[in-house]
């Protein structure tokens, strides 16, 4: 899942919950799609940070939905979408950050949409 809160008054975070690795398993993908929607429906809110959990931002897709039938919303929209937020949006990765185009593995940092 992908869990809401409002900080610092007009900030959104969004936090990948998908342990070990928060893995972009359907649930939260529909999770960050519907946190999005949220967010960006609330006019307080006026940037988005996005970010995982334990130490780790996320470990790409959930390898242990490999060989199911695809659910919830594909991926490449969905960064679509985040990239066409009209409120900035911020990823604060810690440790690993895996998935679709790339990989890292870093010590607290932040990219930007
Ligand atoms: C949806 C769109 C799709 C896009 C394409 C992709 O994302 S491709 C990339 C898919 N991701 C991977 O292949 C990552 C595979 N995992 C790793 O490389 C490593 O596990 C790690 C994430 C770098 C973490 O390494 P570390 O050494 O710290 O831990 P472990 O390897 O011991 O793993 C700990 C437990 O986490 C489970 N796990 C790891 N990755 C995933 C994952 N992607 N989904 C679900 N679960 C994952 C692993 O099985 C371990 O579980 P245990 O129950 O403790 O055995």
């Amino acid at each position: 899942m992908a869990q809401y809160t409002r900080v610092a008054g007009s900030v959104g975070l969004i936090t990948l919950q998908n342990p070990p690795v928060n893995a972009l398993s359907a649930m939260v993908r529909q999770g960050v799609v519907d946190t999005m929607e949220r967010a960006l429906s609330a006019p307080e809110v006026k940037s988005l940070v996005i970010c995982g959990q334990k130490e780790t931002f996320c470990g790409g897709a959930d390898i242990r939905e490999f060989g199911t039938k695809m659910s919830g919303p594909p991926l490449t929209p969905l960064i679509h979408a985040i990239e066409a937020s009209t409120k900035p949006v911020v990823a604060a990765i810690e440790g690993v950050a895996l998935g679709q185009t790339g990989a890292s593995r870093g010590d607290s940092g932040s990219t930007a949409s």
